[in-house]
């Protein structure tokens, strides 16, 4: 995998504009929706349990993000993730803060019973699921590298027959038979809330791209890490990387791709 595999799925993005559909936490919606539309993607948060499962016959895309849950809300979530089970739409689930809480736990095990085709999470969300660890989660930041979750990632994707995406200072993307591992990023990225959960809603855009789950979520990492790091490194702070992420998925090009990329393995 390198830069020539990788750009054609950015650039199918921008042209076909593909529906995701969006049930998230109260932090991640705005600046979610901002990145989908950025990098070409159409954005739809919708959650109430009345419309779900029909707004999945809409055929886009779908990405579960649990970082603020409450019964009426999951109770949404597991009827979209049935409908797009039965319709066999594609599907991330962004595991926000598993091992934090019983009740997280029981959420995030009710959701991957629906068959997940990606699981995104920091390394200490990934290495819960994979039974690991206990609470190794510091709420939901995690206190583990990806490095460390590489052998848990694989695992789980084995475990689940899903593409796992273990992110934080490198990013590993596997189905449990492939593995490619990202350098890019920047340690500022932890200082913006949410861009984990954005990455989440970018992978499920990815997703509506290219039939191969693997190739789109690692396409989706690579091209939110090179936005990022290029974000950070012209930033003043926290708030003008926001902004300067949004800006760059935007503008991005093929040679700033390239010359970024950093495929570690
Ligand atoms: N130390 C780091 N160095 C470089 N990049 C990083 C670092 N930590 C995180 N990133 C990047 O930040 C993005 C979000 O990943 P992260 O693992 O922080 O998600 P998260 O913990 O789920 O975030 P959130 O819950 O706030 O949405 C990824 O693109 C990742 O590569
Ligand atoms: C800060 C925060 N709290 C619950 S979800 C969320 C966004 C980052 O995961
Ligand atoms: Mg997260």
């Amino acid at each position: 995998m390198n830069a020539s595999d990788l750009w054609p799925l950015v650039l199918s993005l921008r042209e076909r504009a593909p529906l995701v559909q969006c049930i998230t936490n109260f932090v991640a919606m705005d600046v979610t929706a901002n990145v989908l539309l950025a990098a070409g993607a159409s954005p739809a948060m919708v959650h109430a349990t009345e419309e779900v499962a029909d707004f999945v016959q809409l055929g886009g895309t779908l990405s579960i993000n649990m970082g603020t849950p409450s019964p009426d809300w999951v109770e949404g979530m597991m009827a979209a993730v049935s409908a797009a089970q039965t319709r066999g739409t594609s599907w991330v689930l962004d595991p926000v803060a598993v091992g934090a809480t019983p009740y997280r736990n029981a959420v995030a095990a009710g959701l991957l019973s629906f068959d997940p085709t990606v699981i995104r999470g920091n390394a200490g969300e990934i290495m819960t699921l994979a039974g690991r660890t206990c609470v190794t989660t510091k709420g939901v930041d995690s206190t583990q590298t990806a490095a460390t979750a590489r052998d848990a990632a694989i695992a789980l994707a084995a475990e689940r027959r899903c593409v796992v995406a273990a992110t934080g200072e490198v990013d590993i993307v596997t189905d449990g038979r492939r593995l490619i591992v990202l350098g890019n990023g920047h340690p500022l990225m932890t200082k913006v809330t949410a861009l984990g959960c954005s990455l989440s809603a970018l992978i499920a855009a990815f997703l509506a791209v290219s039939d191969d789950p693997w190739a789109a979520t690692a396409a989706a990492t690579a091209y939110f890490g090179v936005c990022g790091e290029l974000a950070a490194e012209g930033a003043a702070g926290p708030a003008s990387l926001r902004i300067r992420l949004i800006d760059l998925l935007y503008s991005l090009d093929a040679a700033a791709f390239d010359q970024r990329l950093k495929v570690m393995a």
